[in-house]
């Protein structure tokens, strides 16, 4: 398998390949993924709901998307690794943007950046393409913006907001970025958006007419004890699979049936018989 960078992305789209996408946050995920054949791998901040356990995410900090690209690109060798820009971090002064992303780079080893934010933010997405930093754009549903919205909600349900939501692609695609997530987009809307541009479009609630799909690691995984968004589709049922393990295990341990001699260590004869000795002179 050969590694994915930004351009073979482009070629996958002018082809007609669909992309694969799917959240990584640690070392063991990011190899299981590699190994399937994932295509872009995203520290998404979504960590801090599925993993961190927030209930949005927006407490997310730099640092923590840091430590986890860290984890990721030790674990990944042929996915693009793209990290999440968390709340904020996009917005300051462009000399500040560019030094938080230039930490994603530098110290966690991510290829790219993925920035929430429509046409007000091209200038800065330009100002990090000038840079040498790939930037992915995302809009539809930006959830760092959920307290302002009031809620995860499908976007750009009239003409209106969908014509609006075309030029936020279109002032990203003109600023130089390499692909546009659509998050909780109707699916003909998003349709028409992804045939609009020249860039891939990677869908997540977005419909089937997206260059590419995305979902969260735990959702795909069944890997939650917690609420999963409709969009989703459970590939693999691991919560169950954890809860069973873990029952068999304390059943075993309260039971006394672990550890067996498969799982033990014993002392050689001649160590034993010393053991033995001192024991019975009770030092
Ligand atoms: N586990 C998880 N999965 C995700 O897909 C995800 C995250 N976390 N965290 C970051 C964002 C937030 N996302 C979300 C969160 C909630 C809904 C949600 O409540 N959807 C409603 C439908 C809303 C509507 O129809 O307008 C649902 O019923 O599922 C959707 C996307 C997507 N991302
Ligand atoms: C859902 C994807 C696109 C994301 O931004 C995340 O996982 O944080
Ligand atoms: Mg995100």
């Amino acid at each position: 398998m050969k590694t994915i960078t930004v351009k073979t992305l482009l070629k996958m789209k002018e082809s007609g390949q669909r992309i694969a996408m799917m959240t990584a946050y640690d070392y063991p995920t990011a190899k299981l993924l590699d190994q399937a054949g994932l295509h872009v791998l995203l520290i998404g901040d979504s960590l801090g709901m599925v993993v961190q356990g927030n209930a949005t995410t927006v407490p997310v900090t730099l640092d923590d998307i840091v430590y986890h690209t860290r984890m990721v690109v030790r674990g990944a060798e042929h996915p693009l690794i793209v990290s999440d820009m968390p709340f904020l971090t996009t917005h300051g002064a462009h000399e500040d943007v560019l030094a938080k992303a230039g930490r994603l780079m530098q110290e966690g080893g991510a290829h790219a950046v993925k920035i929430e934010g429509g046409k007000e933010l091209a200038p800065v997405v330009a100002r990090l393409v000038a840079a040498g930093i790939p930037v992915m754009g995302h809009i539809g549903l930006m959830p760092q913006t959920v307290h302002a919205l009031g809620g995860f909600s499908v976007q750009g349900r009239t003409v209106e907001a969908a014509e609006r939501m075309l030029e936020d692609a279109r002032a990203l695609e003109a600023a130089g970025a390499f692909a546009i997530v659509l998050e909780m987009v109707p699916a003909e809307v998003a349709e028409w958006i992804s045939g609009s541009l020249r860039i891939p479009t990677i869908g997540i609630g977005a419909g089937a007419g997206c260059d590419g799909q995305v979902l969260v690691f735990h959702d795909a995984m069944g890997f939650t004890s917690g609420y999963i968004p409709k969009h989703n589709k459970a590939y693999a049922t691991l919560a169950d699979t954890i809860v069973s393990a873990a029952r068999n295990y304390v059943q075993e341990v309260t039971d006394g049936f672990f550890p067996s001699e498969a799982q033990t260590v014993h002392l050689k004869a001649e160590e034993l018989d010393k053991l033995n000795s001192s024991a019975a002179q009770g030092d």
